[in-house]
């Protein structure tokens, strides 16, 4: 049986993020997964979201990746420890470092480990890396939608 993407396992309600949302037509349908104790996201990114300079990821983007995959780190990391299954997360805070240029055309691998779970509040430790090289690292708080949350 093949492992299911976090992402997919989401609420239909919360499935409609542009970077990650399986129900998002237009979107990039960003998958994570378990590795360990640690989660990873794969994704090559088209040419046509370069930076200032060719054949090189524009920043936004980066933080996207990171974005995305730190909320699905959350979830995952709630399901898995508290054992109770998460409305959805959204960010709070991100903080991105740029170590080297990340490139398009060839395949970036987020990773995500959990600093912190309080509360609402999971906080994740981040990392991109294209080819084995560190490109970008960083950290994001993120926060449960409370479930009352959709309907006020
Ligand atoms: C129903 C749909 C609502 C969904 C709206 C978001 C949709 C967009 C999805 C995304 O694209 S995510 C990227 C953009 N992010 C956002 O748009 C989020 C906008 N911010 C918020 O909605 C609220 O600020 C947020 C839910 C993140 C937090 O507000 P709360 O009032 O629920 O949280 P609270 O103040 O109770 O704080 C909970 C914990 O988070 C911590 N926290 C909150 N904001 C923080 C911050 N900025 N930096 C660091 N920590 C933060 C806070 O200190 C606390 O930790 P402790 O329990 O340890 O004290």
């Amino acid at each position: 049986m093949t492992e299911l993407a976090f992402q997919d396992q989401y609420a239909d309600e919360y499935a409609h993020c542009y970077g990650c949302g399986r129900l998002n037509e237009d979107g990039m349908k960003l998958k994570s997964y378990w590795d360990g104790e640690e989660t990873v996201c794969r994704f090559t990114a088209d040419p046509k979201f370069s930076g200032g300079y060719p054949g090189f990821l524009y920043g936004g983007m980066i933080a996207s990746l990171m974005d995305c995959h730190g909320a699905a780190t959350a979830w995952a990391a709630k399901a898995r420890t508290v054992q109770q299954e998460a409305t959805r997360f959204v960010t709070a805070s991100l903080k991105v470092d740029f170590r080297a240029p990340a490139p398009t055309n060839v395949e970036l691998e987020v990773r995500g480990k959990i600093n912190e779970i309080k509360g609402r509040k999971v906080v994740v430790d981040l990392t991109l890396s294209a080819a084995g090289k560190l490109c970008a690292e960083g950290s994001a708080v993120m926060v449960e939608i409370p479930i009352n949350r959709q309907e006020g």
